[in-house]
């Protein structure tokens, strides 16, 4: 069955790879694009099955939430992840030299700045993870949970490691470092198509390949409006409505392996954090760019006429903090009896928030 749609998803690729890619086969292209998207989905969901990361999807491992943000590990096996969770939470998970010596996922809490971090070590994974190879589908559904993703890679390995873990998360639905494309649609039941761009598209979008590719999903009516220049592929990720957008960190750990030059290079690159977990280097580094990258924002509390509380500051992720949640996190029906807040910011501002 999973072989059969293999089959077609690779026969389709070759016909894309096949066609010159120009403004006459635009359109075929984005029909292909469609139908391989959609068979990737049924790859992993089953046919007519839920799409990639919706909750009967492939199940992750039932680990509770707890704390105020929560970042997953996922890396090849015996990267370092174990030998990391411990250096950094303290929660032992055993490691070994040998593969796949984790085989369920061992939650830990790092503290810092205040914060509470919940950090899941997961079990390794490899190439066809997420078409269901060992635990793959589990980690990977597990990862989707998280705020943040460490891709943990051993630095003396080669690169081509990374664009694997990058393509499992990628073909379960997760988009890493990017943002939601800022697209509009509305399903609606009558009325046929309606697209509106209200920034020029030069990456192959048009009214058209949007038609072409909604037919794809059974979509007669609907109103779309493209707020930004976008690619196809993102199109279709709007369609297929259920992607994870996450930020996603590169932690290169054994680096006590590499030379003074070797470590030159890796410095150069973006978006890498160097360390040795067995030696605990640089994890202060790796913990402040953690800190950075989860966004959170201390809130702590002042009561009338008295000094703040700067032991225990209210952690909120700071895209779009709010009052409800504060109060929620002081405790549940706190909200029921706001009346208002002042709030400091770091800007020196005071505003008086009403409930
Ligand atoms: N040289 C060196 N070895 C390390 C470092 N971190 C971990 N190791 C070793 O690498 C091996 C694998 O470590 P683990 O922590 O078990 O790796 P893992 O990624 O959890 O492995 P799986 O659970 O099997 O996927 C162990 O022998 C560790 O002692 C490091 O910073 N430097
Ligand atoms: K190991
Ligand atoms: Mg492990």
């Amino acid at each position: 069955m999973s072989e059969d749609i293999q089959k077609k998803i690779a026969e389709l690729e070759a016909e894309m790879a096949r066609t010159q890619k120009n403004k006459a086969t635009n359109y075929h292209l984005g029909t292909l694009k469609a139908k391989i998207a959609k068979l990737k989905s049924e790859l992993i969901n089953g046919p007519g099955g839920k799409s990639a990361g919706s909750k009967d999807a492939g199940r992750g491992f039932d680990v509770t939430k707890s704390g105020d943000t929560r970042i997953g590990l996922v890396g090849f096996p015996s990267v370092g992840k174990s030998t990391l969770l411990t250096a950094l939470t303290g929660t032992k998970s055993e490691a070994a030299a040998y593969e796949f010596t984790t085989l369920t996922c061992i939650p830990g809490t790092m503290k810092y700045r205040g914060a509470r971090i919940q950090v899941l070590d997961l079990p390794g994974i490899i190439e066809g993870a997420a078409d269901g190879k060992g635990r793959g589908r589990q980690v990977i559904s597990t990862a989707r949970t998280c705020n943040l993703i460490l891709i943990v890679l051993d630095a003396a390995k080669p690169v081509t490691h990374k664009k694997i873990i990058e393509a499992e998360l990628f073909s379960f639905g997760i988009r890493i470092n990017q943002e939601p494309p800022d697209v509009k649609l509305t399903k609606k039941e009558g009325g046929g198509i309606s697209y509106q761009e209200m920034v020029k598209q030069t990456k192959g979008m048009n009214a058209e390949v949007a038609r072409l590719v909604c037919k794809e999903y059974r979509i007669s009516c609907a109103e779309i409006i493209l707020r930004e220049d976008i690619t196809v592929d993102q199109f279709i990720d709007v369609i297929e409505g259920n992607r994870a957008y996450i930020p996603v960190l590169y932690v290169f750990n054994k680096i006590d392996a590499l030379t003074i030059e070797e470590l030159d290079i890796l410095d150069q690159m973006p978006n890498y954090v160097p360390i040795s977990s067995q030696h605990e280097w640089n994890l202060e580094e790796l913990m402040d760019t953690i800190w950075d990258r989860c966004n959170m924002l201390r809130i702590y509390t002042k009561p009338k006429g008295q000094i703040p509380d700067y032991d225990e500051p209210v952690i909120l992720h700071a895209e779009n903090p709010s009052i409800e949640e504060f109060c929620n996190r002081i405790h549940r029906g706190l909200m029921q009896e706001f009346s208002h807040a002042w709030v400091w910011g770091k800007y020196g501002v005071v505003r008086t928030i009403r409930a």
